[in-house]
């Protein structure tokens, strides 16, 4: 079982998330209700009805189908539960993730791969099309594939001198239409294709001169606190017409890629098993 049991926590959850987080950046053991070997951890904080969607792969959170596989389970579960927003974020100190685990892709078994690429099809659908407010809190370096997910969401907030960009250009990794159509819904279409298509991981300035990001944070916590405050805008407004609006407004995209995905899945497999991407992925691996 990857995923924490998805429990409702007590009214002091941010004390006690506070405490275990602190205890965490310090490799202390505590006794909360964090147990470290679940890969994706989720938490509702009973005040404010939000949840909190928290990777947990050290070192770098890579995604291997296993994590992937645990984020799905982790939507799915902040779904049944209604919540009032989502906050998607990371417990490792300066990474949000590393994006794709290389050693999933190199020398690749394609059941395997297709396997993970869909499974990363459903997280699309879940998270970009999520009917609850969505906010990214990028508490360190996010240079590819989290930068994805963290642009699904509908507002980012993330730590000065980290970087975030999708640097699959550079690895030869040809982008896919799913994320180019997630990057030009938050960034115009002519910074999307100068991003990609250079693999432009950009610094916290820069990313939110160009839009990619909605806040600079002085820290976690501050990321944390400023994604609570862009949910809390919400709180006053009728969540049902406000999640059809939302996926109305992105109605467009989630058809055209639901209309394209065993195209997709098909070019994925390709990019990923192409020798240029496999030349790459054994120089990053030292094979
Ligand atoms: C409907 C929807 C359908 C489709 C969706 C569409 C699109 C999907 C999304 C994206 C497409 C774009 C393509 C993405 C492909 C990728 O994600 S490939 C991965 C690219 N990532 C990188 O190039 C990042 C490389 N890593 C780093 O820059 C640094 O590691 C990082 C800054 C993250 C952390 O630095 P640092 O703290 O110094 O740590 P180390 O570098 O020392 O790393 C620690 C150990 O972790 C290993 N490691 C790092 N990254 C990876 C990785 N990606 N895979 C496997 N392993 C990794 C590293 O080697 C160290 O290992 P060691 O301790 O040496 O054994």
């Amino acid at each position: 079982m990857l995923l924490r049991q998805f429990t409702r926590a007590p009214n002091n959850m941010n004390l006690i998330r506070r405490i275990a987080t602190n205890a965490i950046l310090k490799n202390q053991t505590v006794t909360t209700n964090i147990d470290y070997n679940q890969l994706v951890l989720v938490d509702v904080n009973d005040k404010n009805g939000y949840a909190t969607v928290t990777l947990n792969r050290p070192p770098v959170n890579s995604f291997n189908l296993e994590l992937m596989m645990a984020l799905s389970r982790a939507l799915d579960q902040v779904e049944r539960n209604n919540s009032r927003g989502m906050i998607l974020t990371s417990i490792i100190p300066n990474i949000f993730s590393t994006g794709f685990d290389i050693r999933e892709l190199y020398q690749a078994d394609e059941r395997r791969l297709r396997e993970f690429w869909s499974v990363l099809q459903d997280c699309w659908f879940k998270l970009y099309g999520s009917t609850y407010p969505t906010a990214a809190s990028i508490n360190g370096h996010n240079p590819a594939a989290g930068c994805f997910f963290a642009l699904c969401c509908e507002y980012r907030a993330m730590v000065r001198n980290s970087k975030l960009g999708i640097s699959g250009a550079r690895l030869g990794i040809s982008i896919p239409l799913p994320m180019i159509y997630t990057m030009r819904s938050v960034i115009s279409t002519r910074q999307t294709e100068l991003a990609l298509t250079t693999g432009t991981l950009f610094t916290s300035d820069d990313a939110l001169k160009v839009g990619l990001i909605d806040d600079i944070a002085t820290d976690r916590s501050d990321a944390f606190a400023k994604c609570e405050a862009f949910l809390d805008r919400f709180k006053d407004i009728p969540p049902v017409s406000r999640g059809y609006t939302k996926r109305s407004v992105r109605q467009k995209d989630m058809e055209e890629i639901a209309a394209n995905r065993q195209r997709d899945t098909d070019e994925f497999v390709r990019a990923v098993l192409n020798p240029e991407a496999q030349s790459s992925f054994a120089a990053f691996l030292g094979k």
